[in-house]
């Protein structure tokens, strides 16, 4: 999804809104017509645009200027809040993109956030540490004006992890003596003032919103509770995966990512108690490996954490002791499964394969891996699609709670942290699928968007931001 398909959506929620008398009662004529375009306004543009470039000396004693990037959406939520991403593809219009959709997402789950996105264009498997370490803190020397525990609060996204996260507060310390600074940073290490659970939390999230759906509300609600026309189809859709497993079938599931995420969404697929999965693919940068029989998780997981990525020829296969067919990196879109979770990068299903994709659900763990006409496609045919803004947010709830506990020095249990985490998507899931399929709002990604825009909008016009 580009900048310009995300504000489309939101002027068009907007309108929407705009339309619907029963919300923000009180302003009428002229004067709701003007809040309203001052409101889409203000939302559709982005709060500051940072680029700068880190010169780094190089092992080999080259120079190098990386462009990076911290990029702050809105703020009138809270505190600018989003992950830093180390990818070689970033550049400016990704991460702005990312950065507003945080602040959809914050909006959505009710956190006390707005929206930011911070980047730097490498790819980290080719720096050492030595090289990484001082990316992370000349990073944080060129953004530290606009970083801090009460205005910017970054994370750790694609390529980043706890380790840089620790450097980079260390960096911010230094530059900010005296102040109040483990909150600067979520996504610590634990003995740094990390919460216990942040690394699987993003892919424990996708997993809950997606088993939530099927487990929690398709088995419990009956065809009459949804509204007519496409919805219902949506209801068939997800009862026709039930039926798999009462018949004593399993749920065949593909997951593209690897990762932090993808990894353990993986994992609590390939171990669910409640749904009975067969994971026959799995992908990563460079391979998709496909075993119709079902692939051994496990093995996998020991060996990507091992290796820091898949198996990817016949040798790797047996090293890590794992059956399966080597086929092309991008084969994972089109393979034949119930469920589809996509959790690597942007612009995966698009208009030129949307055709192509056979799975009937997908799940967004990776941020807009599915273009709006992609996605509008899917939802015409009955397919259902759980949005990144719903489905990734397991993440930056667990940094909510990471930035509480710094603030009070006090260290949740790793079990208050996932409860905390699981119960929050878990009333996320009910409030956006309840309006979804019983109000038979078009799309659940508009869905998202009408709760995410509703708030918004309401704290602009509360503030007196709106003229
Ligand atoms: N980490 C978080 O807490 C978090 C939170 C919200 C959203 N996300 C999103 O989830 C996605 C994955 O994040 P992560 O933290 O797991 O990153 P990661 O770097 O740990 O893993 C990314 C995985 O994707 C694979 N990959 C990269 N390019 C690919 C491609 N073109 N095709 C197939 N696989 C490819 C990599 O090999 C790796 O296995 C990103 O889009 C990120 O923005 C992450």
């Amino acid at each position: 999804m580009s900048v310009q398909e995300t504000q489309d959506l939101i002027e068009k929620i907007m309108e929407r809104l705009y339309e619907d008398k029963e919300f923000i009662t009180e302003e009428t004529g002229e004067a709701r017509k003007r809040f309203f375009q001052s409101g889409t306004e203000i939302l559709t543009t982005t709060d500051k645009i940072i680029k700068s470039y880190i010169r780094v000396s190089r092992d080999n004693r080259e120079i190098e200027r990386i462009p990076a990037y911290r990029i702050q959406h809105n703020n009138i939520a809270g505190f600018y809040k989003g992950g830093i991403r180390f990818s070689e593809v970033v550049n400016e219009e990704e991460v702005e993109n990312l950065a507003i959709l945080m602040t959809l997402k914050n909006a959505l789950h009710e956190l006390p956030y707005g929206g930011a996105k911070g980047g730097v264009a490498i790819h980290p498997n080719h720096y050492s540490n030595r090289e990484l370490n001082l990316i992370a803190k000349k990073y944080v020397q060129r953004f530290a004006p606009d970083i801090g525990p009460t205005h910017d609060i970054p994370a750790p996204d694609m390529g980043t992890n706890e380790q840089i996260m620790d450097w980079m507060i260390g960096e911010f310390k230094t530059i900010n003596p005296g102040e109040n600074y483990l909150g600067a940073f979520t996504g610590k290490s634990v003995v740094n003032g990390g919460a216990k659970g942040r690394r699987e939390a993003t892919g424990r999230g996708v997993y809950q919103s997606y088993k939530w759906l099927l487990h929690n509300w398709a088995k419990n609600t009956s065809k009459d509770a949804v509204a007519e026309g496409l919805h219902r189809k949506q209801w068939e859709t997800l009862r026709s995966l039930l039926a798999k497993n009462e018949q004593g079938e399993a749920i065949d599931v593909a997951v593209q990512g690897f990762g932090n995420v993808g990894g353990v969404a993986a994992e609590m697929a390939y171990k669910s108690t409640d749904l009975k999965h067969r994971i026959t693919a799995v992908s990563d940068h460079q391979v998709t490996l496909r075993g119709k029989e079902g692939l051994d998780i496990e093995a996998l997981l020991h060996y990507q954490e091992k290796h820091g990525e898949l198996p990817s020829t016949e040798q790797k296969l047996e090293n890590a002791g794992v059956k399966a067919e080597l086929l092309d990196r991008d084969a994972i879109i089109t393979e034949e499964v119930d469920v589809l979770i996509l959790v690597a990068v942007e612009d995966q299903i698009v208009d030129e394969n949307k055709e192509k994709v056979s799975a009937k659900v997908f799940v967004e763990g990776a941020n807009a891996p599915i273009s709006t006409k992609a996605d509008r496609y899917l939802h015409d045919q009955g397919r259902v699609v759980i949005p990144d803004v719903l489905a990734n947010a397991g993440g930056v709830m667990v940094s909510y709670i990471e930035w509480k506990q710094d603030r009070v020095t006090y260290l949740y249990t790793e079990d208050e942290v996932l409860e905390d985490m699981l119960n929050h998507m878990s009333r996320s899931c009910e409030k956006v699928f309840d309006s979804y399929f019983k109000e038979g709002l078009s799309g659940i990604r508009n869905t998202c968007y009408v709760h995410a825009l509703k708030k918004l909008f309401t704290l602009l016009y509360r503030h007196g931001k709106l003229f």
